[in-house]
């Protein structure tokens, strides 16, 4: 693992200590059962029938790797655009720390589409450890969670997995590197995303979903993560199989959202 990403899981580690508790499944089924359910994840990344690249776009406000990105975006606006120029799904970052998220920015976008149909599947994106993350995740309305292989190690990814099923919710499996690969299918994952950036030295190289996501099982939905800006990008994760493409920067940096998404989509 990257010295970033362990600093990260130790920040996160730290961060949730006093809010852990036991989650049974059972209470994860009942909560469920006890809440509207929310839309598909894995139904809208299929490829929509006019063959249309999903484009699952992120509300992030800064990173590791850029710094400040649109510090004092608002979650909710930026969701408005990027439900008007079609997002087959959002990704709502939720770590404060290093993101700039909060569990709120969750809560509020998914309330606004809820509020002003179409509603769209919202990916809860954290760094994920226990099932309090999934309780939380199910509680404020998210359609899936991530679970990064290369930060977990095997308990510890059947335990989220087990969590997010009894939620009802779908779980996309992040991979950088062949052995991921392997463990992501052995957990029976269903979506998996092949992050292009390389978290020790923060490059991103589209190579890593074009060598990797050919190799995945056909009924596995793919998914290409990371370094996309450009319709040619998206061309080249399309080209590799991808079904769908994680967008962060470059939307939120785009002067047109709309129109970059679009002509992502359109690749
Ligand atoms: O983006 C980072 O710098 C980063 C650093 C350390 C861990 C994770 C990181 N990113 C999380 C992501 O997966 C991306 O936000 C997502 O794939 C979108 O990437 P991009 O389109 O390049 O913003």
């Amino acid at each position: 693992m990257s010295d970033k990403l362990l600093e990260i899981m130790a920040h996160k580690r730290r961060e949730i200590a006093p809010v852990l508790r036991e989650v049974p499944l059972d209470e994860l089924r009942e909560l469920d059962a006890s809440l509207p359910r929310p839309p598909s994840f894995a139904e809208a990344l299929r490829r929509p029938d006019d063959d249309r690249l999903a484009v699952i776009a992120e509300i992030k406000r800064r990173s590791p790797s850029a710094g400040a990105i649109a510090e004092n975006a608002s979650a909710t606006e930026q969701a408005r655009r990027y439900q008007a120029a079609g997002a087959s799904a959002l990704s709502v970052l939720t770590d404060n720390k290093y993101f700039g998220g909060e569990l709120g920015d969750l809560r509020d976008v998914v309330e606004m589409l809820r509020r002003e149909p179409p509603s769209v599947p919202c990916l809860r994106k954290d760094f994920m450890l226990h099932p309090t993350q999934v309780r939380e995740a199910r509680e404020a309305g998210a359609s899936a969670i991530l679970i990064i292989v290369r930060a977990l190690d095997d308990p510890t990814i059947a335990t989220l997995y087990a969590a997010a099923q009894a939620a009802g919710l779908d779980a996309l499996f992040e991979i950088h590197e062949e052995p991921e690969l392997a463990r992501a299918l052995a957990h029976g994952a269903k979506i998996i995303g092949v992050n292009n950036r390389d978290l020790a030295v923060f490059k991103t190289d589209l190579a890593f979903s074009e060598r990797l996501i050919p190799r995945f099982p056909k009924n596995v939905i793919a998914v290409s993560e990371s370094g996309i800006a450009t319709a040619a990008d998206a061309a080249r994760a399309r080209a590799a199989g991808a079904h769908a493409i994680l967008v962060g920067e470059s939307l939120m940096r785009a002067p047109d959202p709309q129109a970059l998404l679009q002509s992502l989509a359109n690749a």
